[in-house]
């Protein structure tokens, strides 16, 4: 009820589907900021959205939907569950209503096994009305906690169109995937002016929390897109590969033949010549199909979704032509996250391994690897999903256990005929093993012969065809065989019993 009686609720929606003042809308505009309902409407089918909690602190005049608008919709006719911030409205802030919006969102997409989307764009916390939003059983809090749990059960998705500021940088750090617009977007946990003020430090956003920071350096982000259009694509692909939820498989596509490459003429056969392991992947799978996620951090690991056959699976492959695929302490908790997030939606995993090991060195050590190493051997071991390991080149050291080896309880190991699996390569093992002898033979060219016997003595033991007549490898397949031969394998391995051993959880080493 208003001084001059009742409020029309028709009024009110009209004002509120225009959301806040025009100078927001037309800062926004000259930034290639589209509107939050405009970017509901490019995302998901026509006429599909419903809407809930439009009247959210429709008293205020000034805060239309309290910020942000929630509901449902279809995309390519499944349903989603969706959050937007509107930055037109108090840059997007949460209010009390703001957040108990998202909390309902997630409530229900968990309840009805829905995917969840968040287009963000928020400065957070809306600081004047903090006491009614940041500390309650229902807070702000209160979001993550549900995110969290969420985790696992519906895919989560973010696309960050602007800010994403202190507390509301967790809601993109608990998706399992963000979609940056560069320029546009950031996530810090204090702004640039606060920081200066902390620190001393004299940053910027961009510096500081950018898209391309945030998806080249940091990991937080995955994709990095040049506009919105291109952001709220990505989320829609992404989803094409997911089922709803984790009780359901992924959804199948039609089959599609594969980029016409000659996979065994890609692989050098010195493993010094690096050869680019994405080809290798797109004359693997069906035409098109391969989604890389997280592009352009720890490039020495690939990972991404693709098709064989139609059928959705998780591709982790070692990519020589950056640091000549070493796993390092990133390369490890990228492939973590990728094979952990497969694992929880029934993606079957395929590793394509061309690995010389974990790096070594002080840095690394410094860094963990040991425990960040640790933590990728985990995820592998407790994926229950369908996993081949199919060794293109080399395996060598733990880098074999990393890519699903044989003993870490995959489908099938395969080896193309010119693979090698070791401890490691030749050199470094008669390095290891026979320094001394030949650092004590004087005449060079006599050390040299030694050593190249000593080499040759070492890959005969080492021979695939040695390896899989003790079965350590299930078979040696053609290149040319190979993507029949996984299309099999896989359809083998549909009613895999996926039961996990009965504990809580494990400990991990995070
Ligand atoms: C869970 C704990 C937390 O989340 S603590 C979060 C604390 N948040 C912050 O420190 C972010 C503060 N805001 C900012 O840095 C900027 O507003 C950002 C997000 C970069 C957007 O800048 P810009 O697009 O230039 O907008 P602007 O600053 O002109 O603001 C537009 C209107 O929104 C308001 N606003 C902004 N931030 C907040 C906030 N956190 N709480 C309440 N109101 C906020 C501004 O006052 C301004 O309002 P008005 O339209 O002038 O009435």
């Amino acid at each position: 009820m208003s001084e001059s009686g009742p409020v029309d609720p028709r009024d009110v929606r009209e004002r509120v589907l225009r959301g806040g003042p025009a100078k927001y809308h037309e800062a926004n505009a000259a930034r290639g900021k589209l509107f939050v309902r405009d970017r509901i409407r490019y995302l998901v089918d026509p006429d599909s959205f419903v809407e809930d909690g439009l009247f959210a602190n429709a008293l205020a005049a000034d805060l239309p939907a309290d910020a942000v608008v929630t509901g449902t919709a279809t995309i390519d006719g499944r349903p989603v569950a969706l959050m937007a911030n509107d930055s037109t409205v108090k840059a997007g802030s949460w209010g009390a209503r703001t957040v108990e919006k998202i909390i309902r969102i997630i409530e229900y997409a968990v309840r009805c096994g829905l995917p969840l989307v968040y287009l963000v764009d928020s400065a957070g916390a809306r600081i004047p009305d903090q006491v009614a939003m940041f500390p309650g059983r229902r807070g702000a809090g209160h979001i993550f906690y549900s995110q969290v749990r969420a985790s696992g059960a519906v895919p989560q998705v973010c696309a960050l169109f602007g800010p994403s500021a202190a507390g509301g940088a967790y809601i993109p750090a608990f998706c399992d995937l963000v979609v940056m617009v560069e320029g546009n977007a950031s996530m810090y946990l204090g702004s640039d002016r606060m920081v200066e003020m902390v620190t001393g430090e004299k940053t910027s956003l961009e510096e500081m929390g950018g898209a391309r920071m945030h998806c080249a350096e940091s990991g937080v982000g995955h994709l990095l897109v040049g506009d919105e259009y291109a952001a709220l694509d990505a989320v829609r692909r992404y989803l094409s590969y997911l089922p709803s939820n984790w009780r359901e498989e992924p959804p199948s596509a039609p089959p599609r033949d594969p980029e016409p490459v000659d996979l065994g003429a890609l692989v050098p056969a010195n493993e010094r010549v690096a050869f680019d392991m994405k080809a290798f992947i797109r004359g693997l799978v069906d035409a098109g199909s391969f989604f890389e996620i997280h592009p352009l951090w720890a490039r020495e690991i690939v990972v991404g979704f693709a098709r064989l056959a139609g059928q959705v699976i998780g591709v982790v492959a070692n990519n020589p032509l950056h640091k000549g695929g070493v796993l390092f302490v990133d390369s490890a908790d990228k492939a973590t996250r990728f094979i952990n997030l497969c694992d929880a939606f029934n993606v079957p995993l395929l590793f394509l391994a061309d690995v010389p090991g974990f790096m070594v060195g002080t840095a690394v050590e410094k860094q963990g690897i040991i425990r960040h190493g640790a933590k990728m051997l985990t995820a592998v071991a407790e994926a229950t999903v369908p996993k081949f390991c199919v060794v293109v080149r080399k395996a060598y050291g733990a880098g074999l256990y990393a890519m699903a080896g044989p003993g870490f309880a995959p489908d099938a190991t395969l080896a193309l005929p010119t693979a090698k699996i070791a401890v490691m390569g030749a050199e470094a093992a008669v390095n290891a093993v026979h320094a001394r002898r030949l650092a004590a033979i004087a005449d060079e060219a006599e050390r040299a012969r030694v050593a190249a016997q000593l080499r040759a003595d070492y890959a005969a033991d080492i021979d695939i065809v040695r390896l899989a007549s003790e079965l350590v490898v299930d078979d040696i397949v053609e290149p040319a065989a190979l993507r029949m031969q996984l299309i099999e394998r896989l359809a083998r391995t549909r009613g895999k019993n996926r039961a996990f051993a009965d504990r809580r959880h494990g400990v991990a080493p995070v």
